[in-house]
């Protein structure tokens, strides 16, 4: 198999039981199944979201903060927890990890932008699978989001993708795809396998958040596939319950909905 570099951004609601602690049969499996494909021969980055998630199950808070300090505070105290987990987890299958917490300016600084990108080929050099989130704690862009399209990690994730030059971006999230509506407002919805352009007619599908922990829904997830089309780099999105789908998408088989790239 041809080697490939794949950014996999991974959401809350793939990593967390609401505010009830950590999934641990989704994170262990995702674990395996990237130190199986980084095995094979690829380089692979996870954009990992879940610190508040995982901060809300750790300090036992019920509902995901609304204050600002506050859910600061907790994603603080949750990335501590999730790179725990991770680095118990993929060292389970012989793989290293190393946090990257970004702001939006250091992609947008080109000097910091430059070094960045270096610490990137030297992790991937290294073997290792780098762990990127934004840096909750500091910057508000994230976390303050919600609606917006700009700000959230399913964009970040496009944005990493462009950066280091990726082959491919999968999302990994509580939906198998892009459905024709929300399909928890419409039991009738309709998976979309493949998207050619993000017009009007797209973006008018893309609905909210499906769950209080989770952020941006649909619409961050667009977002996120048109800063990757323009790049150049396909963008699929599946199901995280199932991360061994991740094998048949690298090979081009259709699983969930696939954005497709646009020719340089
Ligand atoms: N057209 C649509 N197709 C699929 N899901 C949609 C659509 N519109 C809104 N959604 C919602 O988007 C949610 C996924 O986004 P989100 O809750 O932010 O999850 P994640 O934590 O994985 O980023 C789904 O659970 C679904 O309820
Ligand atoms: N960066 C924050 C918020 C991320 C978030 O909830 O987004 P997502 O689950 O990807 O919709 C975190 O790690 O909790």
């Amino acid at each position: 198999m041809e080697k490939k570099r794949i950014v996999v951004k991974v959401g809350t609601s793939t990593l967390c039981h609401g505010g009830k602690g950590l999934n641990f049969r989704n994170i262990d499996l995702l674990a395996r199944t990237l130190a199986d494909i980084k095995n094979g021969g690829n380089e692979v980055i996870l954009v990992s979201s879940g610190a508040i998630g995982a901060g809300c199950g750790k300090l036992h808070l019920r509902e995901r903060p609304v204050d600002l300090r506050l859910k600061q505070a907790v994603a603080a105290v949750g990335q501590c927890e999730l790179m725990h987990i991770y680095d118990k987890f993929f060292g389970e299958y012989g793989v290293t990890v190393g946090q990257i917490l970004l702001t939006r300016d250091d992609v947008d600084m080109p000097n910091v932008k430059q070094n960045l990108l270096g610490t990137f080929e030297s992790l991937l050099e290294l073997g290792v699978i780098p762990v990127v989130n934004e840096n909750d704690s500091v910057c508000i862009e994230e976390i303050e989001s919600e609606h917006k399209i700009f700000g959230d990690n399913d964009t970040l994730s496009a944005v990493v993708a462009a950066l280091v030059s990726a082959d491919l971006l999968v999302l990994l999230s509580d939906i198998d795809g892009l459905y024709d509506c929300d399909p928890r407002k419409n039991g009738g919805a309709r998976l979309i396998p493949v998207v050619g352009e993000i017009d009007a007619s797209i973006i008018a599908l893309a609905g909210g958040a499906g769950t209080d922990f989770g952020t941006g829904g649909m619409a961050t997830k667009l977002s996120a596939a048109a800063i990757a089309n323009e790049n150049g780099i396909d963008m699929v999105i599946t199901n995280g319950d199932n991360p061994q789908n991740l094998y048949d998408i690298i090979k081009g088989n259709s699983i969930g909905t696939l954005f497709k790239r646009k020719a340089l």
